[in-house]
């Protein structure tokens, strides 16, 4: 027992003194951990909120994007949370009749007052770009494009959005902000890997966007962008041709085949067995082609297909100049294009027909599309109408133009060739958000994307909290070992018995 009495007493730590220290040490501990662990908690997520109508040649769509409120400025974080196709066709096509054009998108519109919290609605930045079909529209008669955006402009200020305007987008621009969205959501740009070109097939306009190590801009000014993103500066090819957009093309095409202004004609870029009585000034109503009509034609012509590859791609080619280049080279119609580089993603149009035709995997040799694309076209259109009934009329009945167009546009037109066409990918959509222009646009114009890399913290939130607690506890036995000399003495004194 008396030895036993004899540890205790001996035993500094059962001292009252180192007690209450320790006591007051452990208080001291928990309270840092907790002040740490509290202050460097993530807030709970609140969002913000962007949207971009996309007015193009065939319809419009309401894209809504969505970001953590507290990291404006980081990236890879902006997402597309919901996306809206308008019911009808294009602003562009509301020329005689504007204020249907602003009725148009309030369905849309609603949706999206709907979807954003309603404390967010005023701080909405809400923007309308138009593209090639408003391009031609004001090409063609300026006064009513300005009535498309005047009655456009009135219907969206009756939402409580923060409007930002609509307004044309410039070919460059539809370019340059499709080829932001693909990087931006693969995470090209701030990882800073090789970029991916972007290829955009719209109905009216199409687009390629690429960097070359060949392209400093200098040999076409008129076809490059500069851009300085997180830290990297990129020089990027890109152009717009106006009237290769899948339906213009289809005109022209048709223009080709309807100069001399028959009754009918035998169309090979069309299924075998088709035939649809077509409208002389219906087709040739676009600047695209109006010049081109055929003096004292008929009102209409029949249009019946024979469904052969190879003579539809002989007439989409006449659509194309290759005559001319006064540049080191050139895609068509004298347009300076330098050597193609890196991956592709082409969207859009160019999606939809691929894939369709079961043609969006390019894994598959340019070869065997091209034949796959003959047994399409060749089939009977009543074949092809019982095999997808589903399908809308219009899409169906293009379907074998389409492919050949899009094949003829990469190969002839862009100069892909068996070797680097598989570096082209089909896509619709890149990590749930859709792949176009709109996304790029509007992380420009709310400047998300930095010219700088941002600074990243330099330690991770667990890793803060560890480093704190064990710096803390090292602090406390330090301290508690400081204060040795106040140690009860009592176990060192002589024992008097
Ligand atoms: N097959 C098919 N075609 C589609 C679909 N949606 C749109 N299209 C057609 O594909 C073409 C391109 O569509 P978009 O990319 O929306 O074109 P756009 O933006 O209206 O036209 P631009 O102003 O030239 O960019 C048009 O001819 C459309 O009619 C679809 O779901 N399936
Ligand atoms: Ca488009």
């Amino acid at each position: 027992m008396s030895a036993q009495r004899e540890m205790k007493e001996k035993n500094p730590w059962h001292t009252p003194v180192t007690i209450i220290f320790t006591v007051i040490g452990v208080i001291a501990i928990v309270a840092l951990v907790t002040v740490a662990v509290l202050q460097n908690r993530p807030l709970p997520q609140k969002y913000k909120y962007g949207i971009v109508l996309d007015a193009g040649s065939s319809h419009t769509a309401l894209y809504i994007y969505e970001w953590p409120a507290e990291k404006d400025n980081n990236t890879g974080r902006v997402e597309q949370t919901h996306s809206c196709k308008v019911k009808g066709p294009g602003i562009s096509s509301y020329a005689s009749v504007p204020r249907k054009a602003g009725e148009s998108l309030s369905e849309c519109m609603q949706e999206a007052r709907q979807r954003v919290p309603e404390k967010r609605h005023s701080e909405t930045p809400l923007y309308l770009g138009a593209t090639a079909g408003m391009r031609l529209l004001n090409l063609e008669n300026s006064l009513a494009s300005d009535k498309v955006f005047q009655a456009v402009e009135e219907a969206l200020q009756k939402f409580p959005f923060s409007f930002q305007g609509a307004r044309i987008l410039s070919g460059q621009e539809e370019g340059a902000f499709g080829w932001v969205t693909v990087n931006y959501l693969d995470d090209r740009l701030k990882q800073s890997l090789e970029t991916r070109g972007a290829l955009d097939l719209g109905g009216a306009s199409t687009q390629i966007s690429f960097v070359s190590d060949d392209f400093d801009g200098s040999e076409s000014p008129d076809n490059g962008v500069a851009f300085r993103l997180y830290g990297n500066d990129y020089n990027l090819y890109t152009h717009s041709f106006l009237c290769y957009g899948k339906d213009q093309a289809l005109r022209m095409t048709l223009a080709k085949q309807t100069q001399s202004g028959p009754v009918s004609i035998s169309d090979p870029c069309f299924n075998p067995g088709y035939i649809e009585t077509k409208n002389y000034s219906i087709v040739y109503d676009s600047p695209c082609v109006s010049n081109m009509k055929p003096q004292g034609a008929p009102a209409t012509f029949t249009h019946t297909g024979k469904g052969n590859f190879s003579q539809c791609q002989e007439v989409v080619k006449r659509n194309f100049n290759f005559k001319q280049c006064k540049y080191s080279q050139c895609s068509f119609n004298g347009v300076f294009q330098p050597r193609l580089q890196g991956p592709f993603g082409a969207f859009s149009a160019y999606y939809f027909v691929m894939n369709f035709l079961n043609l969006a995997d390019t894994s598959i040799p340019l070869e065997a599309v091209t034949e796959k694309l003959s047994r399409y076209c060749a089939t009977p259109w009543n074949q092809i109408k019982q095999q997808h009934p589903g399908v809308k009329l219009k899409y169906l009945a293009e379907y074998c133009f389409s492919g050949t167009y899009i094949i003829t546009l990469l190969t002839e037109g862009y100069n892909f060739t068996s070797q680097n066409y598989p570096n082209i990918k089909f896509i619709k959509k890149i990590k749930g958000s859709d792949a176009g222009w709109t996304l790029g646009y509007m992380l420009n114009l709310t400047n998300m994307i930095p010219a700088e890399a941002p600074d990243s913290p330099p330690l991770p939130h667990a890793g803060y909290v560890s480093i704190v607690t064990v710096i803390a506890i090292l602090l406390f036995v330090l301290f508690i070992l400081s204060l040795r000399p106040l140690w009860p003495r009592c176990s060192k004194q002589p024992q008097i018995i």
